[in-house]
Parts: structure tokens; sequence; C-alpha cells
């Protein structure tokens, strides 16, 4: 890997107090000293691709609207904000994510319409065929370390991102 070339999401910072370099997660605040390296080519899987993992490990913002499947929550038993209204303070979160100003999991815990939220918005390790189609495509679309655009489920819409 090329000297400048680091894992989607990682940046690399200079340490005031030591004058060392040092990597940060700009997504999940995740600092390290060592350089973090790519994923190593993932194994050829069984469809014969050998960019498509066997699984993907995610976390996710959910935004339900008044079209969702199940217009409820932890966070209020009734919604009834519109996709648009839901687009609007999705993509306001993303933009908090990407400038640093918030986290990615610390947003999840307060906003995310998904059961998930109580961890950080953590849905573990999942295999294709486990999540509502366009966020599987989404999900498995991501480079590890990567943030998606919005997506749209029957649950709502969503920004995804990919942990491992
Ligand atoms: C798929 N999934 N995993 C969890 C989960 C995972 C880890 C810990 C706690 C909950 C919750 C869910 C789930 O379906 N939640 C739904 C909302 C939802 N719909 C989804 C569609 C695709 C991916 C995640 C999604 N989450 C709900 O709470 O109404």
């Amino acid at each position: 890997m090329s000297e400048e070339e680091l894992p989607a999401g990682w940046e690399k910072r200079l340490s005031r107090s030591t004058g060392q370099h040092y990597y940060l997660n700009v997504y999940t605040k995740e600092s390290q000293w060592d350089r973090p390296e790519k994923p190593a080519n993932p194994p050829a899987t069984g469809n014969g691709k050998t960019d498509d993992p066997e699984e993907v490990h995610c976390s996710h913002i959910l935004v339900k609207h008044s079209g969702s499947r199940r217009p409820s929550s932890w966070r209020e038993q009734t919604i009834t904000r519109s996709k648009e209204e839901a687009l609007e303070l999705l993509k306001s979160y993303r933009e908090q994510i990407v400038s640093g100003e918030a986290t990615f999991g610390s947003l999840a815990a307060k906003y995310s319409d998904c059961s998930s939220a109580k961890r950080n918005g953590d849905l573990g390790p999942f295999k294709r065929g486990s999540m509502q189609k366009p966020f599987e495509e989404a999900a498995f679309a991501l480079k590890v370390g990567e943030l998606s655009q919005t997506v749209d489920t029957d649950s709502g819409v969503h920004i995804i991102y990919r942990a491992a």
C-alpha cells in the first residue's frame, strides 16, 4: 500500500504532545499509533467473485417516517414525520459525522429508530440474505471504514457504516 493510501475513514494526524504521527478514524474516533492496514484481499467466495465478502459487519442509523412498514420505535410510539423530513434529518447526521462534529455511534444511540440504537447502531456481522435487499446491496458495496449515502428500505431511511 502506498505511503499515502489509508483505509476509508482513517486520517494521519500529528500528536501535539509527542510530536509523533498517529492515525484517527474520523467516523468512530478510534485512534492508534500503528498505521491501519487495509484488510488483506478477502478470500474468494463461493460465487467465484473475490470482491464480495461472505459477511460484513455494519452499524446504521435508521430514521423512520409515516410510510415506514412499522412507523413506531423506542423513541416515538407513533412516527408521523414525512419521508422528506426523515431524509433531511439523516443528511444532517451524516454531515455531523463527516465533519467530525459527532461520532456515528453517539448519533445512532440518540436518534436511530432501530432497536440496535442500544448498541450504538451496531448490527453485528451478517451475510447476504439476512437484511432487506436495498440495505444488503448498499452494505456489501461499502469498503471497510466507509459511510454510505442514504438508503431506502421498507423500514425507513438509513445511513450505514461498514466496520469490517
Ligand atoms: C435487523 N435488526 N437488527 C436489530 C438489532 C441488532 C443488534 C442489536 C439489537 C437489535 C434490529 C433490527 C431490526 O430489524 N430493527 C427494526 C428496524 C430495522 N429495519 C432494518 C432494515 C435493514 C437493516 C436494519 C434494520 N433495522 C426495528 O427496530 O423496527
